[in-house]
C-alpha cells in the first residue's frame, strides 16, 4: 500500500486548471526571483491542453523559463501525434511565447540514436527541474514508462542514471523518448494531473501496491524524495 501525499479534488476541469496554472506560474516566478531562471517539464496526451492555454496567459518572466517534455513520440514535430506540436500550439502562445522550449525529437532515425543529442539539448536547463507535470494512462503508465514495453526497456527507464531513455511500447503507437525515473524525481515539485472517474480508479489501484512494473506510475507515487501533488477533477 502506498501512502498518499496531497490529493486535491475539483468538481470540474476548469477549476482544476485555474488552480494548477496558478501554482505552476507561482513556482516558476519564485524560481526566477531566487535563481534567475526556471524549468518546467510538461506531458503530452490530451489532458493538459486547457492547462497549457491557461498557463500561457500568466504574467511571469517567460523568457527565463526553460520548457521541455516528460516524453515524446518519435514523430516529426508537425505530426498530429507529436507532443511538441501540442506544446507549440497550446502553451508557447500569448505571454508564454517567449519561453525557451527544447523538444526531445531530433533528426536521428530512432530514439536510441537521438538520445545523446536530446540530452545535450537539455544541458542548460536549471536542475533540479522546478516543476514537472505528469499525466497517467489507463494502464498505469506515466512519461513513456509503459508496462507493455520490453522488460529491459522498462528496467532502463526506472533504473538508469541517464536523463533520457528510449521505449518501444508494445500496445501504443510510435517509439518514444522519455525522461527516466531519476530525471523526473530530480525535481522540486511533481504534479499528477488526472481528469475523470476512470483515471481516479486507476490511481486508486496504483496506490494498492508499490510494484512499478505492473503500474509504472508507482515509481513516482511510492517515494518520499520529491513531493507529488495529485490534482484530480471529475
Ligand atoms: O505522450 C504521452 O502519451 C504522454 O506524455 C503520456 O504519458 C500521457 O501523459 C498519458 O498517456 C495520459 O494521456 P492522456 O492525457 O491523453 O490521457
Amino acid at each position: 500500500m502506498i501512502k498518499e501525499t496531497v490529493f486535491k479534488s475539483f468538481d470540474n476541469p476548469t477549476a482544476l486548471e485555474a488552480q494548477l496554472a496558478e501554482r505552476i506560474a507561482g513556482a516558476l516566478q519564485n524560481a526566477i526571483d531566487n535563481r534567475g531562471k526556471a524549468s518546467l517539464v510538461v506531458s503530452g496526451g490530451s489532458t493538459p491542453l486547457k492547462l497549457f492555454a491557461e498557463l500561457s496567459h500568466k504574467m511571469i518572466d517567460w523568457s527565463d523559463v526553460y520548457i521541455t517534455l516528460a516524453d515524446e513520440r518519435w514523430v516529426d514535430a508537425e505530426d498530429k501525434d507529436s507532443n511538441e506540436r501540442l506544446v507549440r500550439e497550446h502553451l508557447l502562445q500569448n505571454r508564454a511565447a517567449s519561453a525557451k522550449f527544447r523538444g526531445l525529437k531530433n533528426m536521428f532515425a530512432t530514439p536510441e540514436a537521438g538520445l545523446s543529442m536530446a540530452t545535450e539539448q537539455l544541458a542548460n536547463f536549471p536542475r533540479p527541474f522546478d516543476v514537472v507535470v505528469l499525466g497517467m494512462g489507463n494502464d498505469g503508465h506515466t512519461c513513456s514508462w509503459f508496462p507493455c514495453a520490453p522488460e529491459e526497456q522498462l528496467t532502463e527507464a526506472l533504473e538508469t542514471d541517464a536523463l533520457l531513455c528510449a521505449v518501444h511500447p508494445g500496445n501504443a503507437p510510435h517509439a518514444r523518448i522519455s525522461l527516466s525515473r531519476k530525471a523526473v524525481l530530480g525535481s522540486r515539485q511533481i504534479y499528477l494531473h488526472l481528469v475523470g472517474e476512470t483515471k481516479l480508479s486507476v490511481y486508486h489501484q496504483a496506490l494498492e501496491s508499490d510494484d512499478p512494473r505492473e503500474m509504472p506510475i508507482r515509481a513516482v507515487l511510492a517515494q518520499h524524495k520529491t513531493p507529488v501533488d495529485v490534482f484530480w477533477s471529475a
